[in-house]
């Protein structure tokens, strides 16, 4: 690992930022490279992590169930996307700073990219080490996980912002019709296993 970028965490070897409509698989499809190569190599960041322990301290709601994929999160998701949005307006790097904070892995995979400033913020901070990832599913499949449209969740910035206007490095098909995962995820692997060892390197 490089050496410390003086805001509490380490320079990373790679960084991995990925969006995706509600139940494209962004959770399922980052837990899985991690579990490839292993938390000791990769962390995952979440950037709803460090907005929902504050909306729920400043709104005195139970941080565990709105980080959690039940209901309780739903019930207030409309809401915290304003919240979030009043604070983004005002220092649109505020979340991806505190998510980065502690994290001392060689590769950093992002799982919850929604607007154009998240993108921005890591590629001008880690211009050489930033790969943008899109997840993709169809409406149906999304449906058969629990997804229904919601008004003021599903139209807004939160869930549409990186539509348009986003050149992807990396694009992944997250449907039972489409190529294994594991095929998919073979380069997007390989590149990290590159960088987790030039990190190695570097430390020896
Ligand atoms: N390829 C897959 N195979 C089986 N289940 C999946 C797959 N992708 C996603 N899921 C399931 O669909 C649901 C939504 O996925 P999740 O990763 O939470 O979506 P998101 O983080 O994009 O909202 C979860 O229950 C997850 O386990
Ligand atoms: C207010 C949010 O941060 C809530 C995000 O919660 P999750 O990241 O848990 O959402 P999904 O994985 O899409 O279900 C959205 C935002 O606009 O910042």
């Amino acid at each position: 690992m490089a050496s410390p970028g003086g805001w509490g965490f380490s320079v990373p070897e790679l960084v991995l930022v990925f969006s995706g409509k509600r139940k494209s698989g962004k959770d399922f499809v980052t837990d899985r490279i991690q579990r490839r190569l292993g938390s000791e190599v990769c962390g995952i960041l979440r950037l709803s992590g460090p907005l929902k322990q504050q909306y729920a301290q400043e709104h005195g709601l139970d941080l565990d169930q709105l980080l959690g994929s039940g209901p309780y999160k739903e019930r207030y998701r409309a809401d915290m996307i304003h919240w979030g949005e009043t604070r983004r307006l005002q220092d649109p790097g505020f979340f991806c700073r505190l998510a980065t904070r502690g994290i001392r892995q060689p590769v950093w995979v992002v799982s919850d990219a929604r607007r154009l400033s998240d993108l921005q913020w890591f590629r001008s901070k880690f211009p050489l080490q930033t790969q943008c990832v899109r997840v993709q599913s169809s409406e149906e499949t999304r449906m058969q996980r629990g997804w229904s449209f919601t008004a003021g969740v599903d139209d807004a910035e939160s869930e549409c912002g990186l539509d348009s206007g986003v050149q992807f490095d990396w694009i992944i098909t997250n449907e039972g019709d489409a190529p294994s995962l594991d095929e998919q995820l073979q380069p997007i692997l390989k590149l990290a296993e590159e960088a987790s060892s030039s990190s190695s390197i570097s430390r020896s």
